[in-house]
C-alpha cells in the first residue's frame, strides 16, 4: 500500500469496492452494525451496540444470551415491530429501515411468522386452534372469499396441525389445550402464510423441559419438512444441543458462536455430534474474547498480539516479565520478549 495514493489509485479502490459483493448479500437475514438506543427518563440505554448477524436460508438456529443482552430488541426489529436507531437490517430482500406502514403490515403477514413466550399472545382465546390457523390466511386474502377458499384454508390449517402433531386439538379452544399443545398450534399459526422466516422469542419459557423438547421437535419438523428458516431466541443454554448453530449475544453484540456437526466413525459407523466454539470477528477486525478466557489469563485493557503463519497469538500484557517456556518447551512469553 502506498502512503500517498494518487487520484488514479483512489479511483481504482472505489471501483474495486463497488464491484465487491455487499456484506451478507447471499444471506436471508442480514443485520449490519445494528444499533438500537432507548431513552427512558432521560437515560439512554444502548440495547444493540453494532450487532452483526447473518442467517442463511434454511437454517435452524438459536440466539442465546443473558437477560438484558438485547435478544428481544433484535427479535422485535426482525419481526417488523420496532425500527433500529442505526445500521442496516434486511430479511428476505426487504430493507427493514425503508418500509412504510403498509410494507410493514405486508411484511408481518407474508414474510415472517412469530411465536412468543406467552401463549396468550399467540392464539385468540375465542377461536378454535383450526380457526386460529385459518385466520392469518383469511387476513392475507388467501384464495379469496368463496366457499371453496374457506375449504382450502381449512384444509391447509388441518395439514399444518397434523405436521405439528396437534390435529386432535383442531376443534379445541386454547384453554382446553395444554401449554405444549398451545405452542404447537401457535407454530402452525405462524406458518399459515408460508413465511420465509419463523421467529420465536423464548417459545419454551413457560414449559417444562420434556414439553420444551417436543416444541423443538416441532420447530425441526417445520424446518425440515417445509424448508422454513427458524430463529429461536432463548436464555436457556440447553437449547444449544437442539440446533446446529447457536449464536451468543452479549451487551447488544453477537459474541461467540457454537457450530455442531455430525461425525461418523469410519470403523464402527457410530455417529457423534461434535461442537466447536467460535468467536465473532466483525468487519472492523474486532474480536470479543470470551470472559472466562480473559479472566483465566488475567487479560484486561491491553493484550499483546503476534501474527503466526496459521494463527494469531494473543498474550496478556506481560511486558515486565522475562522469557518463559512451558513444559513442552513452547514459548509462553509475549511477542515483544521473543528472541
Ligand atoms: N422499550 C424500552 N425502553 C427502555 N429500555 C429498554 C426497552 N426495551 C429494552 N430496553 C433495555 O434494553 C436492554 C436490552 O433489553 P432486551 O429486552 O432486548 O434484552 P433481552 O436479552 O431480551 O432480556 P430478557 O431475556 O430479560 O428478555 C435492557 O437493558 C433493557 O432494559
Amino acid at each position: 500500500m502506498t502512503s500517498n495514493p494518487t487520484l488514479a489509485d483512489l479511483a481504482g479502490r472505489v471501483a474495486a469496492d463497488r464491484g465487491r459483493p455487499a456484506f451478507g448479500h447471499d444471506a436471508l437475514i442480514t443485520c449490519d452494525r445494528l444499533v438500537r438506543v432507548f431513552t427512558a427518563d432521560g437515560v439512554e440505554v444502548q440495547a444493540l451496540q453494532g450487532l452483526d448477524l447473518l442467517v442463511r436460508e434454511g437454517e435452524l438456529m438459536a440466539l442465546v444470551g443473558a437477560s438484558g443482552s438485547g435478544k428481544s430488541t433484535l427479535m422485535n426489529i426482525l419481526a417488523g415491530l420496532d425500527t433500529p436507531t442505526a445500521g442496516a437490517a434486511r430479511v428476505a430482500g426487504r430493507d427493514l429501515l425503508a418500509m412504510n406502514a403498509r410494507d410493514r403490515l405486508a411484511y408481518r403477514r407474508e414474510v415472517v411468522g412469530f411465536v412468543w413466550q406467552q401463549t396468550s399472545r399467540n392464539l385468540l382465546p375465542y377461536l378454535t386452534s383450526a380457526q386460529n390457523v385459518a385466520l392469518p390466511m383469511q387476513l392475507a386474502g388467501f384464495r379469496g372469499r368463496s366457499r371453496g377458499a374457506r375449504r382450502a384454508r381449512a384444509e391447509r390449517a388441518l395439514e399444518l396441525l397434523e405436521l405439528l402433531e396437534v390435529a386432535d386439538c383442531r376443534d379445541r379452544f386454547p384453554h382446553q389445550m395444554s401449554g405444549g399443545q398451545q405452542q404447537r398450534a401457535a407454530i402452525a399459526v405462524a406458518l399459515a402464510n408460508d413465511p420465509s422466516v419463523l421467529l420465536a422469542d423464548e417459545p419454551t419459557g413457560e414449559l417444562d423441559s420434556h414439553t420444551a423438547e417436543q416444541i423443538f421437535a416441532a420447530f425441526r419438523a417445520a424446518n425440515e419438512r417445509l424448508g422454513t428458516t427458524v430463529v429461536i431466541v432463548t436464555h436457556d443454554q440447553a437449547v444449544a444441543s437442539e440446533v446446529r448453530r447457536t449464536v451468543a449475544i452479549r451487551d447488544g453484540r453477537t459474541s461467540t458462536e457454537v457450530l455442531r456437526r455430525s461425525e461418523v466413525d469410519a470403523t464402527t459407523g457410530h455417529e457423534t455430534v461434535v461442537a466447536r466454539e467460535y468467536a465473532m470477528l466483525d468487519r472492523a477486525g474486532r474480536l470479543q474474547l470470551p470472559a472466562e478466557y480473559t479472566r483465566a489469563l488475567g487479560m484486561r485493557d491491553r493484550v499483546a498480539l503476534e501474527l503466526e503463519p496459521d494463527h494469531i497469538g494473543v498474550w496478556p500484557d506481560d511486558s515486565g516479565r522475562d522469557r518463559t517456556e512451558d513444559a513442552d518447551g513452547r514459548d509462553r512469553t509475549g511477542p515483544g520478549k521473543r528472541s
